[in-house]
């Protein structure tokens, strides 16, 4: 099977979830997280999330939390010059937010509002598919291809990427592709993965 064919096939799958079953997998998978994030002090803890849509698992009760427990947040907006590149923006509550391209909030572009990404500690990403390996597929932009590309480099050795899924969303093996990077940490309802 392609990449693409099986993009739409674990696509299909996410979105025929019901309500029940996402908030549940939310559920388990904030608690797996908050155990995760347990040995960071949270105030200089900076976490990237995501808004959640098209079926992802959703992430408001996860930011939520995140926000009781005082940590930083930040979200991707996508690069406003340089094509298929994330800038990660602050996120609280209060933040001014728009809809970019593919009608996913982000906040509005401000320079002051800009986190450069060695600020950033622990970066999760919602996956499409995975496989027992760390190979994840997304959504075919290349987003967190090109960030991951920042973090492989070596010089950001402070970030953890994570990603977050539902339990479906695993598959024998994700066909690979030079560029991609594979993940040290998947968290789904069931599993704490670490590769
Ligand atoms: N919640 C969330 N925010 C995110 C991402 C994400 O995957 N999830 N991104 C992570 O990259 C970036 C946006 N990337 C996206 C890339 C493609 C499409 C999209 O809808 N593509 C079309 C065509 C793709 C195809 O099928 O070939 C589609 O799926 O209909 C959406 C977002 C930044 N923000
Ligand atoms: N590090 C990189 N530098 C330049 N181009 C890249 C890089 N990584 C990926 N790309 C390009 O991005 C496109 C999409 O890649 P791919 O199909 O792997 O998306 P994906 O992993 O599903 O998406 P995402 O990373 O947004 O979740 C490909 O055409 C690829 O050429």
């Amino acid at each position: 099977m392609t990449r693409q064919d099986l993009r739409r096939k674990l696509q299909q799958i996410r979105r025929n979830l019901t309500a029940e079953q996402q908030s549940e997998a939310a559920r388990l998978v904030a608690d797996k997280l908050e155990q995760r994030l347990s040995n960071r002090v949270p105030q200089q803890t900076t976490v990237a999330v995501y808004k959640s849509f098209s079926g992802e698992l959703p992430t408001s009760a996860i930011i939520q939390k995140l926000w009781q427990s005082g940590f930083n947040t930040v979200l991707p907006v996508l690069h406003p010059f340089a094509k298929g590149h994330l800038l990660f923006l602050h996120y609280a509550p209060d933040t001014p937010m728009t809809t970019n391209k593919y009608g996913i909030a982000e906040p509005e572009l401000n320079v002051q509002n800009v986190v450069p990404l060695p600020n950033i500690h622990v970066l999760l990403m919602p996956l499409v598919g995975f496989d027992s390996q760390g190979n994840r597929l997304g959504m075919g932009g290349g987003y967190y291809d090109r960030t991951l590309a920042q973090w492989h480099n070596g010089n950001r050795p402070n970030l953890s990427p994570i990603g977050l899924s539902y339990n479906e969303q695993q598959v024998e093996k994700i066909p690979v592709e030079s560029w991609d990077i594979p993940l040290p940490e998947i968290i789904t309802p069931a599993q704490h993965w670490r590769f």
